[in-house]
């Protein structure tokens, strides 16, 4: 990082002509301004009482760096590896459900973004537009596939293929959402995106789950997503199944018990998501960031582990990053850029995480991603420093 470059990263937003947000507070307050209660509600909210969403938060408030200085800070390398391929940041694109409610581009928006910036995209499940239309959109961005379940075990084996030919290059199988988490924000909105056919793409492009319904109708499509998107009796067998018929790594999203980590690696997974699904599932669970430690523990640098829920800052993920992540996902402060000015709203706040997150390195006494692992953290509620 030069001097000019670094000077740069403030003055290109300070004269930028009508300033972009900045803060995640001021990016959720416009984002407020744009779209519609339910839509916005939808994004925002967290499962019940929303004290798993104020956890993630006060788990990232609670360490302190102590940096180091004297220590020549010139030259950043922000690049990972993840899976034989180098990316040039730790920042990546969480899976996200139903874009198009909001941008109209959708998931097209998000994927081109990614291209442009060299960072992997993880396409959900429950996508506006389809896993052929995505990769159609940038057939050279680095593309991995979220996967719901199926109470219908055919049609998720039918996706994870659908993905592997599309040319994705990873399954993201999402553990944590078996069922919907008691979303009351939506409940006051009377706000369902799957009634309103924001989930379609992935599923009116599958032959076989369109081989299940009686017609083609809307209402026969929005009966057969409800009755295969919950999927209480996923176990780790189905696990061991998907395994043998798909030639790609695959990720388990949703890991906080270090034990789970543990049995992820014994049942051949290639890598874990720490995460709690940004406080949407289940309501009073652990900030992901404070499941970080004990997981990193456990999996011993056996496979990559990345973490979500929270990530609003680029010191946020210094700090998971010093804590011992490979990588972190972004959810809704892309989804509001997203919903603030399209492709390039998404550019605009992957970049200025990245930005802050590349001088805070530098100011943390680092020259590097691995380098932070060697940084000195600590809980706020200790003041000694070893
Ligand atoms: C609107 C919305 C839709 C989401 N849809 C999915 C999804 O389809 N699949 C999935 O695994 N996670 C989904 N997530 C969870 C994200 O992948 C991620 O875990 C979460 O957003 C991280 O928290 P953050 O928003 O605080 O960054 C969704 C999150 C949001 C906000
Ligand atoms: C049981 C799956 C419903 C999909 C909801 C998408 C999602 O993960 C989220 O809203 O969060």
């Amino acid at each position: 990082m030069t001097n000019t470059a670094q000077g740069d990263l403030l003055l290109k937003n300070i004269n930028a002509q009508a300033p972009f947000p900045i803060s995640f507070a001021d990016l959720e307050q416009a984002a407020a301004e744009k779209l519609a209660a339910g839509p916005f509600g939808y994004i925002r909210s967290g499962a019940g009482g929303e004290q798993t969403l104020r956890n993630n938060r006060a788990a990232f408030e609670r360490y302190s760096i102590v940096p180091r200085f004297l220590n020549d800070v010139s030259t950043i390398d922000t690049s990972i590896e993840l899976f034989g391929k180098t990316y040039p940041t730790p920042l990546l694109f969480a899976p996200v459900g139903m874009n198009g409610m909001a941008h109209d581009k959708g998931e097209l928006a998000v994927v081109e973004a990614a291209h442009h910036l060299r960072i992997p995209y993880i396409q959900s499940t429950v996508s506006t537009y389809s896993l052929e239309e995505v990769a159609h959109a940038a057939p050279d961005a680095t593309k991995w596939f979220q996967l719901y379940w199926s109470t219908n075990e055919d049609i998720a084996y039918s996706m994870a293929a659908r993905a592997e030919a599309a040319g994705f290059e990873a399954i993201v199988l999402t553990v944590d959402t078996v069922m919907l988490g008691w979303r009351e924000e939506d409940v006051r909105n009377q706000f369902s995106p799957l009634k309103l056919g924001y989930a379609k793409g992935n599923y009116i492009n599958d032959p076989v789950f369109m081989a299940t319904l009686p017609d083609h109708s809307f209402e026969s499509y929005v009966q057969g997503v409800l009755q295969n998107i919950f999927h209480p009796t996923l176990s780790w067998e189905n696990i061991r199944e998907l395994k043998r018929r798909t030639n790609l790594p695959i990720l388990l999203k949703g890991i906080l018990h270090p034990e789970d980590a543990k049995l992820a690696i014994a049942n051949g997974i290639d890598g874990i998501i720490v995460s709690n699904h940004g406080g949407r599932q289940l309501d009073g669970v652990v900030g992901s960031l404070d499941a970080l430690p004990a997981i990193v523990e456990a999996v011993n640098g056996q496979v990559p582990i990345i973490l979500d829920s929270g990530v609003y800052r680029g010191m946020d993920a210094l700090k998971a990053l010093a804590l011992g992540a490979d990588a972190v996902t972004i959810g809704r402060p892309f989804v509001y850029g997203l919903a603030l000015a399209g492709q390039e709203g998404v550019e605009k706040v992957m970049t200025n995480l990245y930005d802050e997150l590349k001088v805070s390195i530098a100011l943390a006494g680092a020259t590097s991603v691995k380098a932070l692992r060697n940084i000195t953290l600590v809980k706020n509620d200790r003041t000694d420093v070893k």
